[in-house]
């Protein structure tokens, strides 16, 4: 299965659901071969403005052009979501819904339904999205292949075992909205001392980029890294030891654990 031979649907056409239909247009899918389903009708009229793309508040129009569905509703729209989407039967179903499990998508949308459940970020909207797929029990290598290649088109994706997709979703599913008060209170930090906002802004996000770009391009430890930067008696270790003070790592490791315990709870309720 071609990528640029599906038929792409989307069942929301929020915030998620439009970095995603941004990545694919970008990659080169022809905007004819995207259309959304939306009940919002701001949301719609943006959809259409920003991609050129078929949007209708009636989902199972959406259902019948499509080979796949992406499911980008909330957690808690799902099952009106479905009620008014038709049969799925046939189709390979995608959700990013924090939580929600395949068993549960599964009987939602038919016992033999081809489900994938992915949970990418809103980086997505950068193409810089770290995603995890995770393939229900109907869903063959090719569709698996597929999801990756719409994924990929966003960022980067790889696959990882459903009893992992909360930790997934705690870290980088959450992993965004952690850093950027980092961003704002580095810059915060700058203005303190003196720096324009604009200035201390770009100078803290481009610090994180930095950062970011030498962990993955290293492959060394964090540990060492931060080494590298620390001058004995210099500044650097006087602003290490007042993050520690403040328990800045346990901070960061109680909120990845705290959001995949809620989307374990979520998955539960489903
Ligand atoms: N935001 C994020 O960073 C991430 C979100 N996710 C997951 O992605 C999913 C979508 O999140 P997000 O894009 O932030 O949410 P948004 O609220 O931005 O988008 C969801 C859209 O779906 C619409 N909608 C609700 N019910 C229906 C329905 N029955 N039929 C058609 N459209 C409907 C909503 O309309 P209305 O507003 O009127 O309800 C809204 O416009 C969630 O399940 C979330 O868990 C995953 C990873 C990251
Ligand atoms: O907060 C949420 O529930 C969604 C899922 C992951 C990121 N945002």
């Amino acid at each position: 299965m071609k990528l640029d031979e599906q038929k792409i649907g989307f069942l929301g056409a929020g915030k998620m659901a439009s970095a995603i239909i941004r990545g694919l247009i970008k990659s080169g899918i022809s905007k004819d071969n995207i259309c959304a389903g939306e009940k919002y009708e701001p949301a719609s009229e943006t959809a259409r403005k920003d991609f050129g793309i078929f949007v209708t508040g009636d989902n199972a129009e959406i259902v019948k052009r499509s080979d796949v569905l992406i499911l980008a509703v909330k957690p808690k729209d799902i099952a009106a979501a479905l009620s008014t989407a038709g049969s799925l039967e046939n189709k390979l179903f995608i959700s990013i819904a924090a939580g929600v499990t395949t068993a549960s998508l599964e009987e939602m949308a038919g016992k033999n339904a081809r489900v994938v459940r992915v949970m990418p970020n809103i980086c997505a909207t950068v193409l810089e999205s770290a995603t995890g797929i995770c393939p229900g029990k109907n869903a063959s290598k090719e569709d698996i292949d597929l999801v990756k290649a719409v994924f990929s088109t966003v960022g980067v994706a790889m696959e990882i075992g459903e009893e992992l997709l909360d930790a997934v979703t705690g870290l980088s599913g959450s992993g965004p909205a952690y850093i950027f008060p980092v961003i704002e209170a580095l810059a915060d930090g700058g203005v303190y001392e003196g720096l324009d906002r604009r200035t201390a802004q770009i100078l803290a996000a481009q610090t994180v980029i930095g950062a970011a770009k030498m962990v993955i391009e290293s492959g060394d430890h964090p540990g060492e890294l931060k080494d590298m930067v620390c001058s004995p008696a210099g500044t650097t270790i006087v602003g290490i030891q007042t993050l520690e003070d403040y328990k800045i790592r346990a901070a960061f490791m109680n909120a990845v654990i705290a959001s995949a315990e809620k989307s374990k709870e979520i998955g539960k309720k489903k």
